[in-house]
């Protein structure tokens, strides 16, 4: 495991050059105007590269702009400062080529699983037949054979994060967005669960941005580890690649000694920022307003 030297840190400095990037963040501020007139500027200055094939995860204390930074990616804000490029093209609008998997689910009650995941190739324009074929083995994939059938209410909170994984990947994204998507679930749910997305992922490894609240699971699961700065105005601190070997079994590695080494070095970073963030409260700055 290296540190990577900010401020050049990212995947461009750890993976080859930000041209060849899946997802390349250049000089981004994000600035949110709120409702009293103020504004509210939540990241700043953030350089940050992810390239085709790699897994990045992005830590960082409570409120930092974690998401923030993966709708950027995803289009869904426009920064106030900087450039989203998207395979070295400047992204415009929703970002097409990806795939996002939010905390919370986005499945429709009214539809079973199998509609659920057939629904995501209709814009594509997939004849019904062929798109409830690819439907039912995605979720055979995700280990959902039995439950085609059921409704999202008859399913458990890992089973419906199963049909929403099989209803974003069915549409083969080359870039997989993904925030908090296992927070809801338990301790075990979670293990599980990361190890299915490992499992899926390796078969064609797409770059894949994954943010979270547990540096255990960040490790386990990735490529490099991002750490931001608490607000406002949050930067990228230290970017940390993670040279565990794969297949990784996401239980059995935290076991290991190099494990809990790289853990100790990157906690070292995120504990001062998380620190820093409890300090700071739920105070509000204004724009240009450093972190203390
Ligand atoms: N639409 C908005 N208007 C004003 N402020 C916003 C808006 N969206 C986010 N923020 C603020 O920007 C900061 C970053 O928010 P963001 O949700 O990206 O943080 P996060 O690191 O993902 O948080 P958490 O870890 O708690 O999920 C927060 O202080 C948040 O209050």
């Amino acid at each position: 495991m290296e540190l990577q030297d900010r401020p050049q840190a990212g995947a461009g400095a750890a993976a080859g050059s930000p041209d060849g990037a899946a997802v390349a963040l250049a000089g981004v501020d994000i600035t949110f105007h709120l409702a009293d007139g103020g504004r509210y500027q939540a990241v700043k200055g953030i350089d940050l590269s992810v390239s085709p094939g790699e897994f990045v995860s992005i830590v960082g204390p409570t409120g930092c702009g974690k998401s923030t930074l993966l709708n950027a990616a995803a289009g869904l804000l426009a920064p106030s400062a900087g450039r989203v490029g998207i395979f070295g093209k400047p992204l415009v609008g929703l970002n097409r080529r990806a795939g996002y998997l939010f905390q919370q689910d986005a499945l429709m009650p009214w539809k079973t699983a199998l509609d659920n995941v057939k629904v995501a190739l209709e814009p594509m324009g997939v004849p019904e037949r062929e798109a409830a074929q690819r439907a039912r083995e995605w979720l055979a994939r995700v280990g959902l054979s039995a439950f085609v059938d059921r409704y999202p209410h008859m399913l458990s909170g890992g089973q419906r994060k199963r049909v929403s994984l099989a209803q974003m990947l069915i549409r083969n994204p080359e870039i997989i967005l993904m925030d908090e998507p296992f927070g809801p679930l338990d301790a075990q749910t979670r293990q599980i669960m990361g190890n299915l997305l490992l499992d899926l992922w390796s078969r064609d490894r797409k770059a894949l941005m994954f943010v979270t609240h547990d540096l255990e699971e960040a490790i386990a699961l990735s490529d490099r580890v991002v750490v931001m700065s608490a607000g406002p105005a949050a930067g990228i601190v230290a970017d940390y690649r993670v040279a565990l070997p794969r297949p990784r079994d996401i239980a059995d590695i935290r076991l290991e000694k190099a494990f809990h080494e790289i853990h100790r070095d990157i906690w070292s970073s995120l504990r001062v920022e998380v620190q820093k963030a409890y300090a700071m409260g739920e105070g509000r700055e204004l724009v240009g307003g450093d972190a203390p």
